[in-house]
């Protein structure tokens, strides 16, 4: 990493992203800062699979700010939904605002009504995307996964979005009564986090 501290835009209109995000990068030697700050509005999420979807974030967050910035696609991959609401997870059930998450939750329970444990596997999946300017041809590209099940009914507290329905194996709960610090060590996004600082560190950016 540069001596000095180079700013980078989050490029991500998610609170609980941008939670993660901050505990994720603390001490790692960058400040990264929420796209809100510079009045960057959501990129339209146009592209077919996670990748593109993030590239088009961060470049929208470059193009706006002038800065390099971080971008994030993520989703549920539910295999009796033959992978869906994949890319589509946060416009699962159409709704956008406070009730997004809850409602989202609510027609996943009800698409996977009579199913049994043993057919309601799933993962999360997290694509980041590091560009350094709106025209980089290279930009690094790091994936994470992270393995479940869908719960019949929510549980927990914590985290966001699909978290209280997502049943983690290794600590027999769901993502929602995870702690922050087991969430990051364990999820796709933790993971892929993890990958790109490693990738930064080691070209020296
Ligand atoms: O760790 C997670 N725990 C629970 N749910 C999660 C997680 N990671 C992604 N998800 C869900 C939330 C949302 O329904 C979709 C992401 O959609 P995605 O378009 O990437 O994010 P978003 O629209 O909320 O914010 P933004 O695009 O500004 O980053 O997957
Ligand atoms: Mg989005």
């Amino acid at each position: 990493m540069s001596e000095h501290t180079q700013r980078i835009v989050l490029a991500s209109g998610n609170a609980g992203k941008l939670k993660e995000f901050q505990s994720l990068l603390t001490d790692c030697g960058l400040e990264v800062v929420p796209q809100s700050e510079f009045n960057v509005s959501d990129a339209e999420e146009t592209g077919l699979s996670f990748v593109e979807n993030a590239i088009l974030k961060a470049r929208h967050a470059c193009r706006a700010t002038g800065l390099p910035a971080i971008a994030d696609d993520s989703g549920l991959e539910v295999d009796a939904l033959m992978g869906k609401p994949g890319i589509y997870s946060s416009r699962f059930a159409g709704v956008e605002g406070a009730e997004r998450d809850s409602a989202n939750n609510a027609k996943l329970i009800n698409s996977l009504q009579g199913l049994t444990q043993k057919d309601r596997s799933a993962r999360f999946q997290c694509v980041l995307v590091y560009m350094r300017h709106a025209e980089d041809p290279t930009p690094i590209i790091c994936q994470g996964s992270w393995e479940g099940q869908i719960q019949h009914q929510i549980s927990g507290e914590g985290g966001f979005g699909y978290d209280p329905l997502f049943y983690v194996p290794e600590r027999d709960c769901s993502a929602a009564e995870l702690s922050k610090a087991d969430k990051n060590s364990l999820s796709h996004r933790g993971k892929a986090m993890q990958l790109l600082l490693q990738t930064l560190t080691a070209a020296g950016e």
